[in-house]
């Protein structure tokens, strides 16, 4: 027979919560739990009480009664009456001894950083496993949008195969306003720090760390495997120029930073994962090159859902707290009702497949002296390598005339020892960019 486990609270007994950091979404979080309080209850079943909130300066006029702020969290997620600890400093090491200390003692923890979860996933999941405790963290991924529970929940019945998006608020608000203004790089990146996109750090946005910091939560939960940061090819958008957005305009395209996660096949038909982040040519027709600014959109491939899309804000301070706050409530009702939300799944342990046999489509753009036998030349370096091209396209004449080459799919290895071969040639050739090409089936 089994056994089932009822709280043995009642509803004169308040759930108390303890709020670690009052940045960006921390302060969000404190004004809902503050303004909704009521709504909270009822939803609940149980008044939701803060405890405390830890800042770093106390001094700072914060709009919340000072008795309620203090400086020693550690102190706060020890308190007898803290049962869910909502983890918003950011960083690594404290947040990671603060919830590890949370979870150790039963407590439920409710955490925005992706950053932590994707580097010490085994540890925090096995802690939470350990003690029974809730571990939620809807606001890692793509902020408001409901994309972690959908995958861990609503499609926990369906096999996964792929999942693209677009994860960082930052990055797409940067190339956005490169694409559509021609605005500048650093002018783009200073007004989404100031919008509150960015991360502290925002080289995690702009090198891709954090979009491959969800993508390896995202792949962990599609495919029942722990996959940690590292295991995540990475490239940012540093290096992504003014010049390669006009190409992608002229070829009715954009440029995105994606975020890509899918089964491949190994050549004995084992099947194995690729986890990937790069900025990508993305044809205006599909529907991820709409999303704009700091939108965030993830499309999901499931074998018997089909196709499914999660688009809204991704960042910031409000949305985030909307997520934030419904793990919370998820939390409290546990608390309160008993039971407790989904741990970990891992039971696949697929294996992760090098970035080299990655399967994608190129766009390569080299300068080239336009003389007999170079088109040729170019070509069957391509060719050697099993790389077959799609379309080929010259540009102006002369010396310094440009050939643009659209690949069919090609391993990634393949290419890049192309590209290689490329530069040896004894006719000069420069290739001048690599950009890979996304969203297309050839
Ligand atoms: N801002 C967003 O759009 C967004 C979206 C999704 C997830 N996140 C994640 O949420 C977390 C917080 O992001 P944010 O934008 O609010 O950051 P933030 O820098 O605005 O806020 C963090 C706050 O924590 C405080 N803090 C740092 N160390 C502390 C300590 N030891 N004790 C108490 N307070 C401490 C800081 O002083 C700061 O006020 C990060 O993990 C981030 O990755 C942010
Ligand atoms: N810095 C992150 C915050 C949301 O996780 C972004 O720009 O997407
Ligand atoms: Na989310």
């Amino acid at each position: 027979m089994t056994s089932t486990s009822y709280s043995s609270r009642t509803g004169d007994q308040p759930i108390g919560v303890a709020v670690l950091g009052m940045g960006n979404v921390g302060t969000e979080v404190v004004r809902i739990l503050r303004d909704r309080a009521d709504d909270l209850k009822a939803r609940v079943g149980a008044p939701v009480v803060i405890r405390g909130i830890a800042v770093r300066r106390i001094e700072i006029d914060r709009g919340v009664p000072e008795e309620l702020l203090t400086t020693d969290a550690d102190a706060l997620v020890a308190r007898d009456d803290v049962d869910i600890v909502v983890e918003v400093i950011g960083g690594i090491e404290k947040p990671r001894s603060l919830i590890l200390a949370a979870l150790n003692s039963g407590k439920s923890v409710v955490t925005a950083n992706k950053a932590l979860l994707a580097d010490y996933t085994g540890e925090i999941a096995e802690a939470a496993e350990r003690t029974r405790a809730d571990l939620y963290f809807e606001a890692a991924v793509a902020g408001a949008i409901p994309v972690v529970r959908p995958l861990m929940q609503s499609l926990a019945g369906d096999k996964v195969n792929r999942v693209v998006g677009i994860v960082n608020g930052t990055t797409n608000f940067i190339l956005s306003a490169m694409a559509a203004t021609g605005a500048g790089y650093e002018e783009s990146l200073a007004e989404a720090s100031r919008l509150g996109y960015a991360e502290a750090d925002p080289t995690a946005d702009v090198e891709g760390y954090d979009a491959a910091a969800k993508a390896a939560i995202l792949a962990s939960l599609a495919f029942h495997t722990r996959v940690t940061a590292a295991d995540v090819y990475r490239e940012g958008i540093s290096n992504v120029t003014a010049e390669d957005l006009a190409t992608a305009k002229a070829l009715d395209c954009t440029v995105k930073l994606l975020a890509l996660c899918e089964r491949v096949s190994d050549e004995d038909g084992k099947e194995r994962i690729s986890v990937r982040v790069y900025p990508a040519l993305l044809p205006l027709s599909h529907p991820l090159a709409r999303v704009d600014g700091a939108f965030n959109a993830v499309v999901v491939e499931a074998e018997a859902a089909g196709r499914l899309m999660f688009y809204g804000q991704g960042a910031g301070g409000a949305p985030t707290a909307s997520a934030v706050m419904g793990d919370l409530v998820m939390a409290a009702r546990n608390k309160f009702y008993g039971g407790r939300g989904p741990g970990e799944s891992t039971y696949a342990k697929l294996p992760i497949a090098p970035m080299g046999d990655t399967p994608t489509r190129y766009h390569v753009n080299m300068e080239v002296a336009d003389r007999p036998g170079v088109l040729s030349g170019v070509a069957a370096e391509f060719s050697k390598r099993g790389v077959s091209i799609s379309t080929v396209r010259q540009e102006g004449a002369g010396e310094g005339a440009r050939l643009v080459v659209v690949t069919h799919i090609a391993a990634e290895s393949a290419l890049a020892e192309t590209v290689a071969a490329l530069a040896e040639l004894e006719f000069e050739v420069i290739v001048k960019s690599v950009l890979r090409l996304e969203g297309t089936e050839e």
